[in-house]
């Protein structure tokens, strides 16, 4: 019995996974990654970190990338409801620029694969939203960068207005793609 439905999207290398949930009296059971049947669907990732935040509504994280250790994501959610956001900065690709934007909730438990050479980021829509992914490469502060999440070239459909939007201090700094020297 296969545990993942493996959805693809507008952009290449980009899938909404969803797991088989299996429910019961005690509640569910879940598998949320399975190398096996990652590989089937053409996702070969080593992934060596795993990460978990909590936000507050309207807190936007983004959108992020590691100039030279780029990592792949796996991402979802534990608690409450985002709008997640990969944008794609692969020079050669047909989709450079473009974005792919999905809800992922405690509820519908998708998750989002990103692939290396995106840029990653989303939106609290819930009260608060506990958030967990997985990472193919290791966190390197000095290899941090980032696209401003409201670059009007990539014009992103924010499910909420700008002044609902809560960012950290380098978030606010970051500046448009078009600006942004990337080496994907
Ligand atoms: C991301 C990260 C942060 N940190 C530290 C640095 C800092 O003191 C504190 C908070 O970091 P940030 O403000 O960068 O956290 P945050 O804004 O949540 O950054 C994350 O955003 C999402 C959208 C992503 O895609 C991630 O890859 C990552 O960039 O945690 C680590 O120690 N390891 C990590 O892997």
């Amino acid at each position: 019995m296969r545990k993942f439905n493996f959805i693809k999207t507008s952009i290449e290398g980009v899938f909404i996974i969803e797991p088989t949930v299996f429910g019961d009296e005690r509640g569910y059971f879940m598998e949320t990654f399975q190398k096996n049947e990652f590989e089937e669907a053409g996702i070969n990732e080593y992934f060596v970190q795993d990460n978990q935040s909590k936000s507050k509504k309207g807190v936007l994280r983004g959108l992020h990338f590691q100039y030279t250790h780029p990592q792949a994501k796996l991402v979802r959610v534990i608690k409450g409801e985002v709008f997640d956001v990969a944008v794609d900065l692969r020079k050669a690709s047909k989709t450079y620029g473009k974005y792919v934007g999905a809800v992922l909730s405690e509820e519908n438990k998708k998750q989002l694969y990103v692939p290396s050479g995106f840029a990653h980021g989303f939106l609290v829509l819930s009260d608060e939203a506990e958030f967990t992914y997985k990472c193919s490469d290791f966190y390197n502060h000095e290899d941090e960068g980032g696209i401003i999440w409201n670059d009007p070239e990539i014009a992103i459909d924010w499910p909420f207005k700008n002044d609902e939007i809560i960012l950290s201090d380098k978030d606010k700094l970051y500046k448009k793609l078009s600006e942004t020297s990337t080496n994907f």
